[in-house]
């Protein structure tokens, strides 16, 4: 049995914040709480509008609520359901799935986690690829995750379809982008976060401030158990604020990752969030990331780039671009920029 070290300390029965998790003031408020004036779009999907809708928000916010999203609400109960599951048990049995032989699999911490030299208060399984799901999850919760995961990949489809008509691109142009060429090739990843409840919420970090990688990620959580929040770049009048994304009924969150930044060129925009913490409610969130095929590699799409000027990042592959981070993390998306040409 793997030893359960000071590190892996029961955030479930914790009556105090220890020191390992601990985060200082200035880290936990480096920009203000947004007021009641933000508001995050909420797009109903299936409007006729919708794709200059998602395009504007993708522009402006790199996040949004979907509604008429078309995932069984049904189905997003026994996903939380399982991953609660999941998390009640003892921690040893959960230790047991820790990734190996560098797969990204199991229960542990997220890459980010390095970056930081404190603890998150929370838990999450990595889910990459649905065998490497089955093979981890089903040796401590059998759950039939298939139905879940088509329907993540269907909708995903779905918002790219939009994006692309709202940057005006023809069927040809389309080809340019992996996933909808091919979305059944598209790699994907879900993963199941867990925030328990905790004594002193101003002290602690649920997940810590970044960018995803991928495409796109869509997020589900909990009824009535806030704590994600975007960080809304102001124009230079104001400094930046961290937005709360509530919960709303029967919507989920979409946002932009670095890789959809990177293609768009720009003009989708990578949203930096994180999530805080709470002394009332154990919150779970299922995050699905979708991403190109690992061999694709992510450009801007000509028709988006000023030939004078040329793209504005050299192109990646998912892989290459998470190798990238595991070194600069935040610094990452920077690191693929081309200097600006005069
Ligand atoms: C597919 C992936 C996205 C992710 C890195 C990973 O390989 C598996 C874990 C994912 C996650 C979840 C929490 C936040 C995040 C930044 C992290 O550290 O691990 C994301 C990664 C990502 O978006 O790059
Ligand atoms: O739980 C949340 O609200 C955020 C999770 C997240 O950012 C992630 O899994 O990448
Ligand atoms: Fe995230």
């Amino acid at each position: 049995m793997p030893s359960l070290s000071k590190e892996h300390f029961d955030l479930y029965s914790a009556f105090h914040v220890p020191e390992t998790h601990a985060w200082s003031s200035s880290h936990l408020h480096d920009h203000p709480i947004a007021g009641d004036g933000a508001t995050i779009p909420v797009i109903d999907i299936s409007d006729p509008d919708a794709a200059s809708m998602v395009g504007g928000a993708c522009r402006s916010w790199g996040v949004f609520y979907a509604t008429s999203h078309g995932i069984p609400a049904d189905l997003l109960h026994q996903v939380e359901s399982h991953a609660r599951r999941l998390f009640s048990l003892p921690l040893h049995r959960k230790l047991q799935t820790a990734p190996r032989d560098g797969s990204l699999s199991g229960y542990g911490r997220p890459p980010i986690s390095a970056f930081f030299p404190k603890l998150m208060w929370s838990e999450g399984f990595t889910l990459a690829g649905h065998d490497d799901h089955l093979a981890v999850t089903s040796q401590l919760s059998p759950f039939d995750s298939l139905s879940f995961w088509k329907e993540m990949k269907k909708l995903a489809g779905r918002l790219f379809r939009l994006l692309i008509i709202s940057l005006g691109l023809d069927e040809e142009e389309m080809g340019q982008v992996g996933p909808l060429k091919e979305l059944s090739q598209a790699a994907d990843a879900i993963q199941l976060n867990s925030y328990p409840t905790c004594p002193e919420p101003e002290r602690a970090i649920g997940m810590a401030a970044h960018t995803d990688s991928a495409f796109l990620t869509v997020l589900h959580q909990t009824d009535g158990a806030g704590g994600l929040q975007v960080l809304r770049d102001q124009d230079e009048s104001e400094s930046a604020r961290w937005v709360d994304v509530l919960p709303r009924p029967d919507c989920l969150v979409v946002n932009v990752g670095d890789l959809l930044h990177i293609l768009s060129n720009g003009r989708f925009k990578s949203v930096r969030h994180r999530a805080v913490v709470n002394r009332a409610d154990h919150r779970i969130s299922a995050a699905y990331f979708i991403g190109p095929p690992a061999h694709m590699k992510v450009g801007s799409i000509t028709k988006l780039v000023d030939m004078r000027t040329g793209p504005m990042y050299r192109p990646v592959t998912w892989p290459e671009y998470l190798g990238i981070r595991t070194r600069l993390f935040d610094k990452a998306l920077d690191s693929v920029k081309f200097q600006e040409k005069n």
